[in-house]
């Protein structure tokens, strides 16, 4: 590999998602410039010319020829996102790679960038990353050169190009793709501050074929922290709405996540990407049927999201139906037509077994009884025609008799009648709940009302369910489910319905289940989630935490994930990681030593302890005159503050330059079991990007302490 700097400004911070590069060494004015570098400047400088015309072209384009004023509006907004998208941006350059190829069309070359630019006679100047012709740059190797004769990949500072490196790929070069590329060792070692960027310029060869993976494929990523799951799922979505455009913006891609903090980590990176109709939400948002105004204890809540569930609401729901027992009687001019309860009973049954929902069996009722009356009206050889059905399924005596046999529901009243009512839970779970298991159900002191009902989260994935039961959930063509280990069964069916016609991309890790309902096994999620039939992948390469660090984390795998490794750190630095041990009367003043130390450097500071300690921590801090903000489920990260204060439980999915974790021992104790809590100590130290500092007074859990 060659890799050449030119003089230019120091290249300190990186711009735009850029990569950082190495700073030159050589004083500025001394160096001559280097030429193939100032062939690229130029090459960019027309980029910009190009895409400058492309906007100009689009906002010369007048609305007003629209045929009327609807499709005037429609066609201004339209042309409004276009030029957006055609915007410049000054901070960021246009293309980050390019590759030479062997083409149908002799040699070609080709810049890869975030978007494309084309000139005028329509020839590409920069291809977009996501378009096939840009494949090879992300996965060509020497031993698949996939056509490329030479890659190369820029470093870039604030708009311009800084650097270059060159691989020739069938020239017999040694192999230097991945993690011994200058410019991805500088983009991956850079300081971290601010929320998540994208990878666009870095994505590995093994990240890359999960990106490019076909709509119709659903993909199970399981990942140690850090190997890029997340960075991966997000720039998947944004592969495949270039690549199924029409068929996606229709239908909709839907990103899930822990909690509002993480939503506010990763929120900057699809819009970064040009992407900015992808819903983001939490699992609660999603579920969004009721206020949570209670709590169940972990084994109930364990029981409620249980997949057995499943079918005693499915039965609750149906069991709504009722058994005729009168005569159907429709009078009609002078005469009074009779169905018997038999054949009603042959109808009913044939509504239930067509697995429609409830709600749509329901609304076919009606016309059924109606077909009924009309086949005892056409048999006296009366032939009164479609319309007469239809007033007969309007008339009063169909409406309240379908109303009796099948009543309208919902969710909250079924839901309120099971947990509630002994006799009706028994019911709907016999034989599939334990009897003790049907009484640890029941509402101690039932609410007089279902509005009174005190829901539970546990409760808001059963209303759900039961709402998918009533009307069937709308589907989105895509989902990206982000930290799946923890969701419950329950959970999982609510995310998976809403791909139901769709697919998925599911990220997660075992290791890192905090939940007592954690998934053990990714083949069960991926039932849960309707996927049987996926593709499992393993990243193993981390990206964020340096070697000292993810060694000291690892030794609680054997302890909480046994079977599990460890990623293997690709992080040049080893990293900083320093383990103090005090009394406990000097606890609060090393740890304002260790947090004052880390914001010494750029670079943003986590400091992450037991929920239970933010608040006194926080007060520390504050008096000390450490400025610093405060995490919570409902609150992200703050570019503008250097230092943030994490409760542990929703460091999940974060990662600050530097860390510091208080106390291991009170964060394990916090969790009902030691499994849970070790493993909520493992995500708390594998949120470092470049140093770790631990402070205890109490003994370190024996697990980490070696
Ligand atoms: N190919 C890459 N090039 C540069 N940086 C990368 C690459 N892949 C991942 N990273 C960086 O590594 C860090 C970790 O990535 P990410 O958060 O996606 O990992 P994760 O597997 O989801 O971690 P966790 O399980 O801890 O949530 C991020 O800063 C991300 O930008």
């Amino acid at each position: 590999m060659s890799t050449s700097r030119v003089p230019g400004p120091r290249p300190t911070t990186t711009t735009g998602g850029g990569p950082a590069v190495p700073a030159p060494t050589a004083t500025p004015t001394t160096r001559p410039p280097d030429p193939t570098l100032a062939a690229e400047q130029a090459h960019l400088e027309r980029a910009r010319a190009e895409l400058r015309r492309m906007r100009e072209a689009t906002e010369s384009l007048d609305a007003g020829t629209a045929s009327d004023a609807f499709n005037a509006a429609y066609l201004d907004l339209v042309l409004a996102r276009r030029v957006a998208s055609l915007q410049d941006d000054p901070r960021t350059t246009l293309f980050f790679g390019r590759i030479d190829c062997r083409t149908g069309h002799g040699e070609e070359t080709f810049h890869i960038g975030r978007r494309h630019v084309s000139d005028e006679g329509g020839d590409p100047v920069v291809v977009d990353w996501r378009a096939p012709i840009s494949t090879p740059f992300y996965r060509a190797s020497p031993a698949d050169p996939m056509g490329v004769d030479l890659r190369r990949r820029f470093g870039v500072d604030r708009g311009r190009l800084t650097a270059y490196e060159d691989e020739r790929l069938t020239h017999g070069e040694a192999d230097h793709t991945g993690d011994r590329s200058a410019i991805l060792a500088a983009e991956i070692e850079r300081p971290r501050s601010g929320p998540m960027r994208d990878i666009v310029s870095t994505i590995q060869p093994e990240q890359d074929e999960v990106v490019r993976s076909d709509l119709a494929t659903s993909i199970c990523v399981q990942g140690a922290p850090g190997t890029g799951k997340t960075a991966v799922g997000l720039h998947r979505a944004a592969w495949l709405l270039y690549s199924f455009r029409e068929r996606l913006d229709r239908s909709g891609v839907l990103v899930v996540g822990p909690n509002r903090a993480f939503l506010d980590h990763i929120g900057a990176v699809l819009p970064s990407l040009g992407e900015v109709r992808v819903r983001h939400a939490t699992i609660d948002t999603l579920l969004d049927h009721a206020r949570v105004r209670a709590e169940d204890p972990t084994a109930i809540a364990v029981l409620k999201g249980d997949a057995r569930m499943a079918e005693v609401l499915r039965r609750a729901v149906w069991a709504s139906v009722g058994t005729p027992t009168d005569p159907l009687v429709v009078p009609r001019g002078a005469r009074r037509w009779r169905v018997p309860a038999y054949e009603v009973q042959d109808e009913v049954d044939a509504l239930v077994r067509r697995g429609v929902r409830y709600g749509a069996a329901r609304d076919l009722l009606p016309q059924r009884l109606a077909h009924l009356v009309m086949v005892r009206i056409e048999r006296s050889g009366d032939f009164p025609g479609d319309r007469v059905q239809d007033t007969i399924a309007r008339s009063a005596p169909v409406r309240a008799y379908a109303k009796e046999l099948w009543p309208a529901r919902d969710a909250a009243a079924v839901l309120f009648g099971l947990l509630s009512d002994a006799a009706a839970l028994a019911e709907a779970a016999d034989g599939i709940l334990t009897d003790d298991e049907q009484a640890a159900l029941l509402w101690a002191s039932p609410p007089r009302t279902k509005g009174a009902a005190r829901w539970t989260r546990a409760d808001l994935a059963l209303l759900d369910e039961l709402h998918d039961l009533l009307e069937r959930t709308p589907s989105l063509g895509h989902v990206v489910l982000d930290e799946a280990q923890d969701l419950s069964p329950m959970q999982l069916r609510a995310v998976g319905r809403r791909a139901s016609t769709g697919s998925l991309t599911v990220l997660g890790d075992i290791a890192q289940g905090t939940t007592p309902w954690a998934t053990t096994s990714w083949d069960a999620a991926m039932g849960h989630l309707g996927r049987p039939d996926h593709r499992l992948v393993t990243l193993d390469r981390g990206f964020r935490v340096p070697g000292l660090v993810i060694d000291f984390a690892a030794r609680l795998l054997p302890a909480m994930a046994p079977g599990l490794g460890a990623p293997r750190s690709v992080r040049e630095n080893p990293g900083r990681l320093d383990v103090v041990a005090v009394e406990t009367a000097q606890r609060s003043a090393a740890v304002l030593e260790a947090v004052v130390a880390a914001t010494a450097e750029p670079g943003s500071v986590g400091v992450i302890v037991a929920d239970a300690e933010v608040a006194g921590l926080s007060a520390d801090l504050t008096a000390a005159g450490v400025a610093h903000g405060r995490l919570d489920a409902e609150h992200g990260d703050d570019e503008d503050r250097q230092v943030e204060l994490v409760p542990a439980s929703v460091a999940k999915g974060l990662e600050f330059d530097r860390v510091v974790v208080l106390e291991p021992a009170a964060l394990v104790e916090a969790e009902p079991d030691e499994r849970t809590g070790l493993r909520r100590l493992y995500v708390v130290l594998t949120r470092a990007v470049s140093g770790l500092t631990v402070v205890h007074s109490r003994p370190l859990p024996e697990a980490l302490a070696g």
